[in-house]
């Protein structure tokens, strides 16, 4: 149950009775008393006519600190839902590679895409617009839009091609997931790994959100350096869910993506079946307002990866698949600074998306709730023409940048926008050239201006 109230600092208790508090921990977790083997993962016979199932999200043999595994006490194994599957219609949702259309290099922004009036459950309801790297050798990612006017209902889904991201941005989401049932409202987000199933509700109307498929390893939290044993994401924040079980058989329909495609099988129960588990592998929700950020507090505009929120490595040192990074509410002090974000090339490209408020880099408008910009690779990028005169004439005094979350999915590999993307009707047309008002300042004679 969240009782975080929307848009205002999260102060209710971190550890809520329906979740788990902590990252990456070893939880343990039960529906039914002792329906968890003691000291052993496969017994000859599981308590209550249990079945026992392993799902492993890293290799078996990858180091502690990556190695992910949950055991599962459930009522059938999944090997029992798996019928044979069919193709399924993907609709608008696309996976890396995909390339259906070229696109000249120029930055891309959209208008917040209205959510369509027809009945469209999550999994019907996902539209890529932009992919990147390869599905198939784990690398990269995906980033669409979720559009949601209707409950799954006997339908369940699993993404065997990625760890999903999902980033609300209206009306929340109920997800009963094999481990446990998780809500997530606008300034929440929830990641569900690679191969968890789940059925997805609607709580309070249409929902739309952002959703980041990361091909890759999982995300986890970033190194925190010099900065120590606190702030930033702050690891007892993250919230998984206790073990929760659906016992019905009733007509259902499992999906599947897999390979870059949908599939879909007929099944005869709800594959949310597992009465118990222990492991690391597991879904979480996180509150973004939880999240405390750390800055400049004398001069300079520092990298935004000190806002990171969640990493997901690629082999590279340093180098992410995808970086989660938030643009919250905070105090903007720097002395003798230019304090919107600098002028930016970056090898690492860029998809922006804002949950609510208004982006310090783009006050002239164009950037709201719900829209999307994109600053792919080595693309020049920064403040609007609005935004430039403001913040060098203002005066500096401690302001407080309120009421705002923006975020960035940051990848190292170059974004291909997809067919839906380039099309959509809110494609900001004139948005390549919004640096073209930038006036020149240069005058030999006059150092000071
Ligand atoms: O608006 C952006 O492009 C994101 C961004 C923010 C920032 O504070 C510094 C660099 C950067 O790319
Ligand atoms: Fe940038």
């Amino acid at each position: 149950m969240n009782v975080v109230q929307q848009f205002t600092p999260a102060q209710t208790r971190t550890a809520e009775p329906n979740y788990l508090s902590g990252f990456g921990n070893q939880f343990e977790t039960e529906a039914l008393p002792g329906a968890l083997p003691v000291g052993r993962n496969s017994p000859q016979r599981c308590a209550y006519g249990l079945y026992a199932e392993q799902l492993s999200g890293s290799p078996f043999t990858a180091p502690r600190a990556s190695n992910e595994r949950s055991w599962l006490y459930r009522i059938r194994p999944t090997v029992a839902n798996i019928g044979r599957f069919r193709k399924a219609e993907a609709r608008l949702w696309r996976s890396a590679p995909c390339q259906e259309v070229e696109l000249p290099p120029a930055p891309m922004r959209w208008s917040p895409v209205p959510i369509p009036a027809e009945g469209l459950s999550f999994v019907e309801g996902v539209r890529t617009l932009t992919t990147a790297g390869d599905a198939a050798s784990q690398a990269g990612m995906a980033a669409s839009l979720y559009f949601v006017t209707r409950s799954m209902q006997d339908e369940y889904f699993y993404n065997a091609d990625a760890e999903m991201l999902l980033v609300p941005q209206q009306g929340g989401l109920h997800l009963a997931t094999e481990f446990g049932r998780i809500d997530i409202a606008p300034g929440e987000i929830a990641v569900i790994p690679r191969g968890v199933k789940l059925r997805v509700a609607l709580t309070d109307g249409p929902a739309r959100g952002y959703l980041c498929e990361n091909y890759g390893g999982a995300f986890t939290l970033p190194e925190r350096g010099p900065i120590g044993a606190n702030c930033l994401a702050n690891p007892r924040d993250f919230l998984t869910p206790v073990a929760a079980y659906e016992d019905r058989e009733a007509p259902s329909r499992l999906t599947v993506k897999w390979g870059g495609a949908l599939w879909e099988t007929e099944i005869a129960h709800s594959p949310l079946d597992v009465v118990a588990w222990h492991g690391n592998y597991a879904p979480y929700k996180y509150d973004l307002r939880r999240y405390s950020p750390v800055g400049p507090i004398l001069f300079d505009h520092a990298d935004p990866s000190i806002f990171t929120v969640l990493t997901a490595p690629s082999e590279t040192p340093g180098t992410a698949n995808i970086d989660f990074v938030i643009f919250p509410d905070r105090w903007m002090v720097a002395e003798n600074t230019f304090r919107p974000p600098w002028y930016h090339m970056n090898i690492m490209s860029e998809f922006m998306g804002l949950i609510y408020g208004v982006y310090d880099a783009k006050p002239g408008g164009g950037f709201e709730p719900g829209g999307v910009s994109l600053h792919n690779t080595m693309l020049p990028h920064g403040p609007d023409a609005a935004a430039f005169e403001g913040a060098s004439q203002a005066e500096l005094r401690p302001h407080k940048q309120e009421g705002t979350m923006a975020f960035m999915f940051e990848t190292r590999f170059l974004q291909r926008v997809t067919a839906w993307g380039a099309g959509l009707p809110e494609l900001q047309q004139d948005y390549g050239e919004y640096g073209r008002p930038l006036r020149r300042h240069f005058d030999p004679s006059r150092r000071e201006w």
